[in-house]
């Protein structure tokens, strides 16, 4: 079924694929006064949410009621069972992965940090619950049936053969370099050496368990927002939303029970619309490399010293994580 669903999202034209979507989100109860999805040469990915009128500073742009959105907690309510399936499969973790932090943290000159494992479990249960969701046509599929992502990372993680082809690891690395040419090899590679251990310890653990899918894993990586400490989440809409490092919108926790985009400035219509995924400057204000190539790793997107010219994140917004 996951297959047939994705290969029908490939075959439509993309102009309908943004009909569906859009109209899906009013259906959903997805409020868009002034946004929708288009593909469009226009857009940095060529694809992204446009203003479709004049927004003024402080307008909601749009509102995702909780309900709508792929959580854990909200998927465990749609799927006990395989809530029950994943909390069995989490069992004990290995400790392969701090070895790769410290090497990680040796390329940087750092002290040895602990990432958080919870990482992981959240993105392994969302990709089982996405993947439960397209099997059994739940609503949410038609939205997960358009997620994708093309990147180098994502190239090689849909090469099966990932795992026994240094080569081809060799070309994502060269390849992420082109694209950020002030970010050395040595870090691109320790970043998505840490990346692909992530995803042998996700099927390790979770294959023959509960739905897993490496591809789609990956591609999930780059729609979540982290909502707390250990609450992630993708939004619906939200997702669509492309990066910049001079953001024209911005995520708000709101009362009502729904997430909120806000417009950060004037916007006039027509205008492409961005969220910060990332900061990639220090705490001088000067572009960070490390954080520069997570940005690179995480979602595929390039950044350099030269392009960082305004304010990157709003103060009102600052509660706004995102995962890495
Ligand atoms: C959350 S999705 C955004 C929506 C996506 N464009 C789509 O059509 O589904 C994140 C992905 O969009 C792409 N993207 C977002 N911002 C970008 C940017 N500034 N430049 C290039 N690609 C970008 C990257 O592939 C990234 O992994």
């Amino acid at each position: 079924m996951k297959a047939n669903l994705l290969l029908f999202a490939s075959s439509i034209r993309s102009n309908d694929k943004d009909a569906i979507f859009n109209a899906w989100c009013s259906d959903v109860g997805i409020s868009c006064p002034g946004a929708e999805v288009r593909s469009t040469s226009e857009s940095v990915a060529g694809r992204g949410v446009f203003s479709t009128k004049d927004l003024l500073i402080g307008e909601e742009v749009i509102s995702i009621p909780h309900y709508a959105a792929l959580t854990q907690y909200n998927c465990a309510l749609y799927f006990p069972a395989l809530a029950r399936e994943l909390s069995s499969a989490h069992g004990k973790r290995n400790t392969k992965r701090s070895y790769l932090k410290r090497i990680w943290n040796r390329i940087r000159r750092m002290p040895t940090l602990e990432k958080s494992t919870s990482d992981e479990i959240w993105q392994a249960e969302l990709t089982a619950y996405a993947l439960k969701a397209l099997e059994q046509e739940h609503p949410w599929s038609t939205w997960i049936s358009q997620w994708k992502r093309d990147d180098p990372l994502q190239r090689l993680v849909d090469v099966s053969t990932w795992r026994n082809d240094d080569e081809a690891i060799g070309v994502a690395v060269a390849e992420f370099h082109k694209m950020a040419p002030d970010i050395p090899e040595c870090k691109i590679g320790a970043a998505i050496g840490i990346r692909l251990h992530e995803l042998e310890e996700y099927s390790a653990r979770y294959k023959d368990k509960v739905p897993t899918s490496e591809s789609l894993y990956c591609t999930l990586m780059s729609r979540a927002v982290g909502l707390s400490e250990n609450v992630a989440a993708i939004l619906p809409m939200h997702d669509m939303v492309n990066h910049s490092s001079n953001p024209n919108i911005g995520l708000a926790f709101a009362e009502d029970e729904t997430f909120k985009l806000i417009a950060l400035e004037n916007i006039p219509e027509n205008t492409e619309l961005f969220l910060s995924y990332k900061g990639v400057r220090d705490d001088e204000g000067k572009w960070d490399e490390d954080k520069a190539t997570w940005l690179l790793a995480h979602w595929g997107i390039p950044s350099a010293p030269l392009e960082i010219s305004r304010v990157e994140e709003h103060a009102p917004y600052e509660h706004v994580m995102s995962l890495c």
